[in-house]
């Protein structure tokens, strides 16, 4: 019988004698020509989500716009498609740059070319971190679900319905949200590498002993980005130590408590995944422990 989790974990104060390498090195693999913007937002987050250090991996071309627009994460420019999306070509780089990482993040804006899709599949099978795998990520794993049985470490999912229903086949976005938990449940089964997030209003968070309902978050987040924002905030608190389970479910909780503060100050119509960002700031200050 599957666990209810209702509580969720405080973040303990930093000692002052901290440094970057106490708070995980994560690498985020994102982006393609008119995408730019989901990777930007998924390491922005992470680093606002207190990561040491996190560095974006991105196809070549476009490196100088991501270059331009961060200043605090660091920006890796690997091999590309004439598509300009990441190519198969740079399997090898992304596997041996990932070896100096504790946590990697793959798939927002990624696109859905291809030879892309070929390169995430032979990535989950070879990365020996832990995974984050969001968005385009999501759908190239929709291609060979039984990738999730060859992930070295462990994987959080974080499919929005639609996304889910891509990687079951066998069920209707509607359908998906009709019968939330029973469908997450029999998509986890007995996986015991694999961690759910299946977004939307009450996103779930499951595991193959427990799992949460949030009720933070409101419909302004339904907005371009907001979702990017959430897989670089797991990606940062896995990197920090929590265990995959509670790393998605802090993540869950914070992102739905920064898009609540953003809907205090821009309302629900004007908010954009920036605004969201812009308030993880004060959902992290406020969920300290003995605060
Ligand atoms: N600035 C950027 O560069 C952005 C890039 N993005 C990237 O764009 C790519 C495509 O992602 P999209 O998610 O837009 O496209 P998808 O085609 O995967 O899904 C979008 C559709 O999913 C359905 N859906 C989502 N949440 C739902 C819910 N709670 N209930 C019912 N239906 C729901 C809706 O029909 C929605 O139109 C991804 O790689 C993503 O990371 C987007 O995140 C938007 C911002
Ligand atoms: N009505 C809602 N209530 C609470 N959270 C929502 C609502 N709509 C969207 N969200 C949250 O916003 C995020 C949207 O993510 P996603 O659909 O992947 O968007 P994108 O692809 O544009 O980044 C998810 O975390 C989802 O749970």
């Amino acid at each position: 019988m599957m666990q209810q989790i209702n509580s969720i974990l405080k973040i303990p104060p930093r000692k002052p004698d901290s440094h970057k390498g106490d708070f995980g090195r994560v690498l985020v693999i994102a982006g393609s020509y008119g995408m730019t913007g989901a990777a930007c937002l998924c390491s922005e987050a992470a680093l606002r989500s207190g990561a040491g250090l996190v560095t974006l991996g991105i196809p070549e071309s476009l490196h100088g716009i991501v270059a331009t627009k961060l200043t605090c994460v660091m920006t890796h420019p690997l091999p590309e498609t004439h598509l300009k999306t990441l190519s198969d070509m740079g399997r090898q780089d992304i596997l041996d740059f990932s070896q100096r990482f504790d946590v990697v993040a793959i798939g927002p804006g990624l696109s859905q070319c291809v030879e892309t899709k070929r390169l995430v599949l032979w990535l989950l099978q070879n990365i020996e971190r832990p995974i984050v795998l969001d968005a385009d990520g999501i759908n190239a794993l929709a291609e060979d679900t039984a990738t999730l049985d060859k992930i070295k470490q462990h994987v959080i999912l974080t499919p929005h319905p639609q996304e889910m229903a891509r990687l079951l086949k066998v069920y209707t976005t509607k359908e998906i949200q009709s019968k939330r938990k029973e469908i997450a449940e029999k998509f986890i089964n007995s996986r015991d590498k694999v961690t759910l997030v299946l977004k939307g209003n009450n996103t779930i968070v499951m595991n193959n002993e427990k799992y949460y309902v949030n009720t933070t978050g409101n419909p302004g987040m339904a907005t371009a980005g907001s979702g990017d924002i959430l897989t670089g905030m797991i990606a940062a608190l896995l990197g920090q130590n929590f265990p995959p389970f509670e790393a998605a479910q802090l993540g869950v909780y914070l992102h739905g408590t920064a898009g609540d503060y953003a809907k205090q100050a821009v309302g629900e119509i004007s908010m954009t995944a920036t605004d969201i960002l812009d308030n993880l700031p004060k959902a992290f200050l406020n969920h300290i422990q003995n605060k």
